[in-house]
């Protein structure tokens, strides 16, 4: 230090002169008289600029901050200077003395009377997570103002979340109360709110259908304004709005889209294709076939369906007269059949089409087996059937632009009149007079009509429907006061019957036959769906359940089970539905290709044998009881299995439930936990079927073939089964 001041410049002996007095200024105000004189032991007197920082922090040649030392008064500290990067200074430099530095051996300082006010580090951290410093001046409070403590926010409801991105035609939909009805006046007595003809409730009454389910209720006025204009034919220059429809299973929306049909295609005077219906599975093609004949009865309008059952010329013969008719009004059909008619059958066309019902299945998951393999090659089925329903170009061609290289083309001067033309159409006939570019643009007069129990909510999909001003309905009850209840659509919550009971039983996957032949003695349970997982799955159950019910009671009446899968031939599984539907067989068990649309009343009780793999499975499952109104139990079998676990030669055998851990979960997910009540069966409840139920196994062995000692009452019970 000395030899550093021996040389000083006048400029030098200034500063430092004026560094003094304001040091002693400084000491003769502040209190802290203690820590500057730690300072000045620390950090040199003669070298340290204060004017650009006094007493916030050094900074070393490195540029980084060096900690601040508060030191307490009469410690003994121990001085050094660093030797790296020190310099020596010209003597004869006017510039103010660079910075300095000295290190203190902090390790020499009793930890107590050290404060560390901030690090280098600190400088980096977030304002919350550095240390607080301690306070220097005894300011009162009051005087600065406290800013807030930095919080997060709370996270946005589960509702605020599910609105994001979505359609606004979807939040703004039509919440329909589901207990909401109208009842249907007779053909001479004045019908203000259905919309529908006499004849038309004649026939419903002629049903023993008397009031309107919700669902129809707020249908039935959108589709059938009183204005009869817009139930024209065609609508070209004032297209109608489509519409989605989400209600839950068994609510009615068969009919929610047949009665407008009917009633606006019975004013037709040729036979073209007005109505589509595309439907995933024959079984339901013929179902919605039957609702059409019974509710169109005496109206004249001709119904067709295409699903592949008959040979394509036997179809075709039957959809189209020659160049320019049709054979049927209304044709039902699966996708896979229809796009086989869309290119290759002579004109068969679109451009007539008014309606375009899908029911359920707007993204067609379930397809029948038959028609799966279709569905694989006409992945866009949906973008192909749209496309029809337009003119392919809005120039005139001569030829009119065939769907697809395999479409026949046909010849527009072909055509012999215009009316074989739908408007929108008119700009392609050869013969059609001028055609100018002020012409008011002609659109499809295509009304779409889509219906779910499961409506999906994600935008992508929607949008890939190609919907025109869609208006949407849901039927679920909404609890006014409950603020935070947004539509179940929009959560991806799913309206159940009200008239439906859910249950379900946890038992170890060995059991699970145990509990189903429980379900049935103990809740009486005919009249009963069970799902399995798959078509095997159904054919060993049905021979397990036979050999139970020969164990149980070999005289008395066995209950009557029957598998239903894809691996029937058509023709047999009508004939099975039909023996259920008359109350022939008790127990169909079946795979899910039976779970979607189809409508017996008199199921009353649904098993999920094999739990859903989610949740809209789940809701077609159980919705195929508690219909139209009725009481209806479902069932679920939920499996825990047993593992053995070793440890230090010790075995312990534990349940893992891992399945009733998914199963709870999607309940959750869908907030319909609440719902399903756990029932438990103890021992003492199946103590009368373990018997039997030894014996059905052995007998089961058997039939396997892994028995090799079966008892001669297996045998016995082997021999009646087959003999049945
Ligand atoms: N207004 C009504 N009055 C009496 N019964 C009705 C009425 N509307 C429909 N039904 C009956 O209700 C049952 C269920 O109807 P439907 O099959 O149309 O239900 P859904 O809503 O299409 O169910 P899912 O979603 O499972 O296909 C049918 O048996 C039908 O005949």
């Amino acid at each position: 230090m000395s030899n550093f001041q021996e040389g000083k410049t006048k400029a030098k002996s200034r500063y430092l002169r004026r560094k003094k007095e304001r040091r002693k200024a400084r000491k003769s105000a502040a209190p802290r008289k203690h820590v500057d004189q730690a300072r000045e032991i620390l950090v040199g007197s003669d070298d340290h600029d204060e004017a650009d920082g006094d007493d916030a922090h050094s900074e070393n040649d490195d540029g980084e901050v060096a900690a601040e030392v508060t030191v307490a008064p009469g410690t003994d500290v121990k001085e050094r200077r660093t030797s790296k990067k020190e310099k020596t200074r010209d003597e004869s430099d006017d510039k103010p003395p660079r910075k300095r530095r000295k290190v203190v051996d902090v390790e020499s300082i009793p930890k107590d009377t050290i404060e560390i006010v901030a690090t280098v580090d600190d400088q980096h951290l977030e304002p919350s997570q550095r240390q607080t410093p301690p306070q220097r001046s005894p300011t009162p409070q009051a005087a600065l103002p406290s800013f807030p403590l930095p919080a997060i926010p709370d996270a946005p409801s589960k509702s605020v979340l599910a609105v994001q991105g979505l359609d606004q035609a979807l939040l703004g939909a039509e919440v329909v109360n589901p207990a909401a009805s109208i009842p249907i006046p007779s053909e001479g007595e004045e019908d203000t709110k259905s919309g529908l003809s006499g004849k038309t409730r004649k026939r419903l009454i002629e049903l023993g259908i008397t009031e309107l389910f919700a669902v129809q209720t707020a249908l039935l006025p959108f589709l059938l304004p009183k204005n009869y204009l817009q139930r024209s034919l065609y609508m070209p220059f004032n297209p109608p709005q489509d519409v989605c429809v989400s209600a839950p299973t068994g609510s009615g929306k068969t009919l929610a889209y047949v009665l407008p049909i009917i009633e606006i295609l019975s004013s037709r005077i040729v036979t073209r294709l007005y109505a589509l219906v595309v439907l995933p599975t024959r079984d339901l093609v013929t179902q919605v076939r039957e609702t059409f004949e019974a509710v169109g009865k005496g109206r004249g309008l001709k119904i067709g369906v295409a699903t592949g059952q008959h040979s394509f010329a036997h179809e075709q013969s039957q959809l189209v007269a020659d160049r320019s008719s049709h054979k049927v009004d209304i044709l039902i059909c699966t996708p896979g059949r229809l796009i086989d008619h869309l290119t290759g059958t002579p004109n068969f066309s679109l451009q007539h089409l008014r309606f375009l019902a899908r029911h359920i299945f707007i993204f067609a998951s379930v397809i029948d087996e038959a028609d799966r393999l279709l569905a694989q090659s006409f992945q866009d089925w949906l973008a192909q059937v749209l496309a029809a329903t337009r003119p392919s170009s809005l120039h005139r061609p001569e030829i009119l632009t065939p769907l697809s290289p395999h479409t026949p083309t046909v010849n527009a001067n072909d055509i012999p009149f215009s009316d074989a033309l739908a408007p929108h159409f008119l700009s392609q006939w050869k013969k059609a007079a001028f055609v100018a570019d002020i012409d008011e643009k002609k659109e499809s007069s295509c009304q779409k009509l889509l219906f779910s129990a499961t409506l999906t909510r994600d935008p992508g999909r929607l949008a890939a429907l190609d919907l025109r001003n869609p208006k949407y309905f849901v039927v679920q009850s909404r609890m006014a006061e409950d603020k935070d209840k947004e539509m179940d659509v929009i959560t991806d919550r799913f309206t159940m019957p009200a008239t439906l009971n859910e249950h379900m039983i946890v038992c170890e996957s060995s059991q699970k036959p145990l509990m189903l032949f429980h379900l049935v003695q103990s809740h009486n349970v005919q009249n009963a769906l069970v799902f399995t997982k798959s078509s095997e799955s159904t054919t060993r159950l049905v021979r397990l359940f036979q050999s139970f019910e020969t164990a149980r009671a070999p005289e008395a009446r066995h209950t009557v089970v029957q598998a239903y899968s894809s691996d029937l031939p058509a023709g047999e599984r009508k004939g099975i539905l039909d023996k259920f539907k008359a109350q022939e067989i008790d127990i169909l068990v079946c795979s899910d290709l039976i779970s979607r649309g189809i409508d017996i009343s008199h199921v009353s009780h649904v098993v999920s044998y094999d739990v859903p793999v989610d949740m809209r499975k789940y809701v077609h499952r159980v919705g195929r009881t508690a219909r139209a109104g009725r009481a209806g139990d479902a069932w679920t079998l939920v499996e825990e299995q047993e593992v053995a676990l070793r440890c230090s030669g010790l075995e312990e055998r534990i349940l893992i439930n891992y399945q009733a851990r998914y199963f709870k979960s999607m309940l959750k997910a869908s907030d319909h936990l609440g719902r399903v009540k756990r029932l438990r069966v103890v021992d003492k409840d199946v103590a009368s079927l373990v018997g039997p139920y030894q014996a059905s196994h052995d007998l089961w062995a058997l039939w396997l073939g892994t028995n090799s000692r079966p008892s001669q009452t297996a045998l016995q019970n082997l021999r009646e089964i087959y003999t049945r």
